[in-house]
């Protein structure tokens, strides 16, 4: 055997240990370099193969890319490569000089960045202290990237991390060379070979936006061209008369609707091209609260926490930014009652925009944008919010505020001020506004800056127009670290904002009960209404307890979507909430409907009752489970819950209607709208179930006893008299053989299991509706 080193073959005996270390002192295999300690690793060639130990070596011994533990014999094959002092070693069984494993280049000396990594054999970079480079950031992953050095090169590879690492702008796929020429980012971290890590936000403008301009699809100039640079850790106010693009231009900056021109870049990265990375370091709370308010402060901000931050975040680390959030924005003064206690609905106003900001806290923006915080506010609030405002950007994070109050300015640094039509009229201090525009106070600007006239003379137009077109930063690329996570931190949340909004729960679980006593006391024999009825009040179940949930935390879907929000995962967290809710309801509901019919059955008819229990429960909830998504479509479709509200019982009308109970299906396109109604495959699923589960009638084998119809007297009596017949034959002969028989398709759906596959086909549809709809959101 042979050991090859350094272009060498030095003969291994059996049985010998062979020493190697640095060069001049006294080991048998010498390596060439100061990194390698003097005596730094053994050999021995055993019988039973080659074995390697390291000796509490300063830099290490590697085999192929993973560290040896020290003091330790480790048996290695003799493909085997070994790295000491990033010299390549190998055991052949030939004298074969030529063989040698290690780079031809003569060994490099290395100084600053480049000899440390050489040093260690490679240099770890993340977010744990254990790293070589800590980068103390959520946005980093714990272990996120490496950097080694072999065979005369440095290289950089990902380790998995969840917001990837770039190599000059590019995702880094695989490992790669790294060249003195190349920059490596890992979220605000430049790297190089010449400087090792930087922070870009204390290098670079905070915002910088070169000749944007927005144009809305109607052809409306939304902003004029202009451009911005917003230094690093500082104040602003976003100023203007009303409808001047304050707002436009502020989800300009922030990605939510991006420039239709121009280019923004946040601490020098271009925002259209590293928007995955940015959007989870800006903050924006737009004029409505974010928050739930039936939610405390802590559960708030602890599902936001497990929402945004990376899934590898502790616990014990998410209450300590909790912590540090609720005194960064000083929320808790109060020393009697814990503020994370409290229901944020019992908040002020001004608790409530802090702890807006708060969530927005949590992640460690490097920028803040919020829209007219100061609105909602009494004076006393508002110096001491501003205040903390403006600690918290004087400690690190850019601020910028829109607001309309004068007073605001005392606290910020800068003022940008813009005129009607979207033009830029001012950035600068804030104590030169006034004197800019040779006015006496604020409120003389804002008069000036209404009028086109004088804001074209104070317009600011960037010098150079016309940059490039901006992709629209695309959310829908977007996904979270896990769906699971997300679904379950999703489903968490709102089941215990449902759980604690008491007076609302209780009405949920009123009204199966109040609806089914009513069923009982109108109907007093088991006839077709009541499962007519049945179907109906499941739709109704569903619609009603759906029809809010989306549209009612509009704000709160929109700002999270702008995160990671995943469409599908928030449509099932709803569902499966909403399932629990209507699982609880139909039970309720079948039970009182059961016991009634059953105790109280009709002489001589002592067989007609709600026959199948169990699957009549099953087939509520089916039905119940399936109008939540005709409500949560509603709720996704339009914007406002007063238009909901409104639609609601057009949605509803046709479900009692197109049943085939209250009024005949007796024309093909009455029967087509029926396809699409769970009021017709609901009734008739039951109708089916109470047939299946009946006994056929002692006096006409013809039919089942299944539920009770008034026929009739034969003459010369008059009058009717109670029969028992089957439920299907009953809609039958109403509807002139649809059940059985279908005008329009034949017998297709002549069978209970076929009434649930049209339920579920119409459960496709309305989800894929709920997904096109919340999709329709993105774009605004
Ligand atoms: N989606 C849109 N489509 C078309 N026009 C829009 C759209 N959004 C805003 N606008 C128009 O762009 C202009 C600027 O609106 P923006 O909301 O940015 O103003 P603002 O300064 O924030 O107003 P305010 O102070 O009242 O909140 C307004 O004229 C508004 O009607």
């Amino acid at each position: 055997m042979y050991l090859i080193c350094n272009g060498q073959s030095i003969p291994l005996p059996k049985n010998q240990i062979i020493t190697i270390g640095r060069k001049g002192h006294g080991a048998q295999v010498e390596i060439e370099s100061q990194l390698a300690s003097r005596k730094h690793a053994q050999i021995e060639v055993r019988t039973d193969g080659i074995y390697i130990m390291d000796l509490e070596s300063s830099n290490g011994t590697k085999v192929g890319q993973r560290s040896i533990a020290p003091n330790t014999w480790v048996k290695i094959s003799p493909d085997d490569i070994f790295t000491i002092a990033s010299q390549k070693l190998q055991v052949t069984t030939e004298n074969q000089k030529e063989k040698a494993p290690q780079s031809s280049e003569p060994q490099k000396e290395f100084t600053g960045f480049k000899q440390k990594i050489v040093a260690k054999g490679s240099y770890k970079i993340g977010r744990l202290e254990s790293n070589d480079i800590i980068l103390d950031d959520p946005t980093v992953t714990r272990e996120h990237a490496v950097i080694s050095y072999a065979q005369g090169d440095f290289w950089i590879e990902d380790l998995g991390s969840t917001n990837k690492t770039y190599l000059n702008g590019k995702e880094l796929k695989s490992k790669t060379k790294f060249k003195d020429s190349d920059t490596v980012t890992i979220s605000f971290y430049s790297i190089t070979l010449k400087d090792g890590a930087k922070d870009l936000r204390k290098e670079r403008s905070a915002i910088k936006a070169l000749a944007i301009q927005k144009k809305y699809p109607n052809n409306k100039v939304g902003l004029q061209d202009m451009s911005l640079n917003i230094p690093h850790s500082t104040f602003v106010a976003l100023m203007g008369p009303s409808g001047c693009g304050k707002s436009t231009l502020l989800k300009c900056l922030n990605g939510e609707n991006p420039a239709t021109s121009g280019e923004v870049f946040i601490h020098g990265l271009s925002l259209a091209d590293n928007f995955s990375l940015i959007k989870k370091k800006i903050g924006y709370v737009p004029q409505d609260d974010i928050i739930h308010k039936e939610l405390t402060v802590y559960k708030t901000l602890f599902y936001a926490a497990k929402l945004r931050l990376p899934d590898d975040t502790a616990v014990s680390e998410i209450n300590q930014r909790i912590d540090k959030v609720i005194n960064d924005l000083n929320l808790d003064q109060d020393k009697e009652k814990d503020i994370r206690t409290i229901k944020v609905g019992n908040l002020s106003g001004g608790q409530r925009k802090r702890v807006s900001i708060a969530v927005e806290l949590l992640t460690e923006p490097t920028i803040l944008f919020l829209d007219e915080p100061t609105s909602p506010l009494d004076p006393e609030t508002i110096e001491s919010f501003l205040k903390s405002l403006k600690k918290l950007a004087h400690s690190g994070t850019t601020i910028v505020m829109v607001t309309h109050k004068p007073e605001d300015l005392n606290y910020v640094d800068q003022a940008i001020f813009l005129g009607v039509q979207g033009h830029l009229v001012f950035q600068g201090p804030a104590n030169s506004l006034t004197s800019h525009f040779e006015a006496r106070n604020i409120v003389e600007v804002y008069s000036k800056m209404s009028d086109i006239g004088t804001v074209t003379a104070y317009y600011q137009k960037p010098s150079k127009v016309g940059f490039k077109v901006v992709n629209n930063p695309d959310v829908k690329k977007e996904k979270p670290d896990s769906y699971r996570l997300q679904l379950y931190w999703l489903v968490s949340r709102y089941f215990n904002i449902k759980l604690n909004d008491k007076g609302n729960l209780a009405l949920l679980l009123a009204q199966p009960v109040i609806i089914a006593v009513l069923v009982c006391l109108v109907f007093n024999k088991f006839q077709i209404g009541v499962m007519f009825l049945m179907a109906i009040s499941a739709i109704w179940f569903g619609v009603s307890n759906a029809a809010k949930e989306i549209v009612g935390e509009l704000t709160v879907y929109k700002r999270e979507r702008m995160f990671n929000l995943n469409i599908n995962t928030y449509i099932l967290s709803k569902w499966l909430v909403l399932s629990l809710i209507a699982l609880v309801q139909t039970v309720l509901f079948v039970s009182i409907i059961y016991l009634n019919f059953k105790l109280n059955t009709f002489e001589g008819f002592e067989e007609v009752y709600l026959r199948p229990f169990g699957e009549s429960m099953l087939f509520m909830f089916y039905i119940s489970v399936s109008a939540s998504l005709i409500g949560l479509w509603l709720s996704s479709a339009l914007n406002t819950t007063e238009k909901v509200m409104t639609v609601v019982p057009i949605a509803l009308m046709p479900q009692i209607m197109l049943a085939g109970v209250m009024t005949k299906i007796n024309n093909t396109l009455v029967e087509v709208l029926s396809f699409f109604t769970l009021g017709r495959w609901g009734t008739e699923g039951f109708a089916r179930l109470q047939d299946n589960a009946s006994p056929t009638s002692e006096f006409n084998p013809g039919t089942v006893q299944s539920v009770l119809t008034s026929i009739p007297l034969p003459s010369p009596e008059v009058g009717t008299q109670t029969a028992s017949t089957s439920a299907v034959q009953l809609l039958d002969l109403y509807n002139e053989k649809l059940v059985d028989d279908g005008t329009l398709i034949g017998e297709v759906f002549n069978s209970f299991d076929m009434n649930v596959v049209v339920i579920g086909v119409l459960n496709v549809m309305f989800y894929v509706l709920i997904y096109v709809s919340l999709k329709k959101k993105d774009s605004i």
